[in-house]
């Protein structure tokens, strides 16, 4: 079965909320309706600015998905901070990242945490964006392989074929974020293969032949073709090229 890739662009922390808007603004202008026939594209601003970025996608009548960075699994309450699953729905996200390496490092989120969010998510009707991946040492020690497909694994745990078909799992390896230093495509495809036979023993090759698999960190226009002729890489999640909205717009056109 032929996947459909995504290209999901993660703003993280950046831009004020006018420049939020201008962003959202140029990828609509410079974006053309029918590519989404053949591909899925996903922006992810930070939470403050879904609304705003969405209000500009809908008005333009731009079929470009929106999706947070982070969610909260319960619906509401005394939360501080927090954002739930029904408020992401109520502006009209279809998705949320959960476990970005980021979130793991720097605010302690835990597999536990990630499985949580998924569930949440899926009950909600929203998918998951699952990122996993290694760090250096682990990868130096020769143990990537093995980490990673243990953070799918716990990020999946007790979904039923069906609800993980509709999630989506980021490869991530942290020493390729933010360093310009990509997998190269045989690092990347050897780890998306192996997240796929994951995904197989879990749910069955069927569910596992449907999900799509993403590469991210410092994917770019010079690199993404040789990742997307990966076979089992269907698409991208892209942090710094996707704050350039001519960039993010060739990332989405490299997908056709
Ligand atoms: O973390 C990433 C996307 O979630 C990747 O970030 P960069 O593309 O900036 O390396």
């Amino acid at each position: 079965m032929a996947r459909k890739p995504l290209m999901a662009g993660n703003w993280k922390m950046n831009n004020t909320y006018a420049e939020a808007v201008v962003l959202a603004q140029t990828i609509s202008n410079n974006f053309d309706k029918h590519w989404t026939d053949s591909v899925d594209v996903l922006v992810c601003p930070p939470s403050i600015d879904l609304k705003p970025v969405n209000t500009v996608f809908e008005f333009d009548h731009q079929p470009i998905q929106i999706g947070a960075q982070n969610v909260y699994w319960e619906p509401k309450g005394a939360f501080t901070g927090e954002v739930s699953v029904p408020m992401l729905k109520d502006v009209h996200c279809t998705c949320s990242i959960v476990g970005h390496s980021e979130r793991r490092g720097y605010f302690g989120e835990t597999n536990e945490d990630v499985n949580r969010k998924v569930r949440a998510l899926l009950d909600g009707g929203l998918y998951a964006v699952a990122c996993v991946g290694e760090s250096l040492s682990v990868r130096d020690e020769g143990g990537a392989e093995e980490f990673v497909c243990a953070q799918v694994r716990a990020a999946f745990a007790g979904l039923e074929p069906e609800e993980a078909g509709k999630c989506v799992v980021a490869y991530e390896p942290i020493w390729a974020i933010g360093t310009g230093r990509t997998a190269t495509p045989e690092q990347a495809q050897d780890m998306c293969a192996a997240i796929r036979a994951t995904l197989a023993d879990m749910f069955g090759a069927e569910t596992a032949d449907e999900m799509r698999i993403l590469y991210g960190g410092s994917m770019n226009v010079g690199n993404v073709e040789q990742l997307l002729a990966q076979p089992d890489i269907d698409g991208g999640l892209v942090g710094g090229a996707s704050l350039k909205a001519d960039q993010f717009v060739q990332l989405v056109k490299a997908c056709l």
